[in-house]
């Protein structure tokens, strides 16, 4: 299985997927966690430009090629190989950020961005998805309310951005209701960990 982890920023992807996996671990369960852009040594240098926030220059096209770039490296690295041991993949964000991000975000349309990373997946998709659901009002005040955190390229972009990537993701959502499946973030982190958990434990022994 290919599961990957959706939603807005702040919404609490990485602290949930982090109690998910210390549960399942404790489990001994054979999980591969990871997350986009990075995951890899490649992905992790391609990840440093994208988010980096000197550089205010960066073309649109440009930010969807290097995530689509970083988005190959690690399939072919880590992600593809752990699937033929039979391991079930967890990734940190995947393609429909991409849909929501740079076609939505950036307007640069999702059936471009669609094709762009057919080439660079050759067609791959998740098997599930669990988008965490929250305003982007909210997920964003999340992450300001934490000091020490470091806000990148992305994090730094107007609210106006974030609105259009959230509704991106409506389209998203709309477009491949079979896959994903919609959690609402918006609530006690135990609640929600509890969610993803039984999500990932039905899904990985069909
Ligand atoms: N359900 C929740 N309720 C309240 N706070 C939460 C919840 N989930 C996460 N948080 C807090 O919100 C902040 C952002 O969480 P986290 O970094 O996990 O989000 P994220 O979705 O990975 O964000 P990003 O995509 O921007 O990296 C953290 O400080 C975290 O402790
Ligand atoms: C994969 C991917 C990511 N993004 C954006 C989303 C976030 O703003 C950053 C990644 O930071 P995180 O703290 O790890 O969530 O990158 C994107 O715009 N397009 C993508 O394909």
């Amino acid at each position: 299985m290919f599961i990957t982890i959706e939603g807005p920023e702040g919404a609490g992807k990485t602290t949930v997927v982090q109690q998910v996996k210390e549960k399942l671990e404790a489990e001994g369960l054979a999980f591969v966690f990871t997350r986009e852009p990075g995951g890899i040594r490649i992905a992790e240098k391609i990840r440093e430009v994208i988010l980096d926030p000197e550089h205010k220059e960066m073309d649109g096209r440009t930010e969807a090629i290097l995530y689509a770039a970083a988005r190959r490296q690690h399939l072919v690295e880590k992600v593809y190989p752990a699937l033929r041991e039979g391991k079930t993949v967890i990734c940190d964000r995947f393609i429909d950020s991409s849909l929501a991000y740079q076609g939505y975000g950036r307007g640069l349309g999702l059936e471009e961005v669609l094709t762009l990373n057919s080439f660079a997946t050759e067609g791959k998709m998740p098997d599930v998805t669990i988008f965490f659901d929250i305003e982007p009002e909210k997920g964003l005040a999340r992450i300001q309310q934490h000091e020490d955190r470091e806000f990148n390229r992305l994090d730094q972009e107007k609210l106006e951005f974030h609105k259009k990537v959230y509704e991106g993701y409506q389209q998203v959502i709309d477009r491949f209701p079979d896959r994903i499946i919609v959690i609402d973030a918006d609530r006690p982190i135990e609640v929600v960990v509890k969610d993803v958990y039984d999500v990932i434990k039905s899904r990985s022994y069909l």
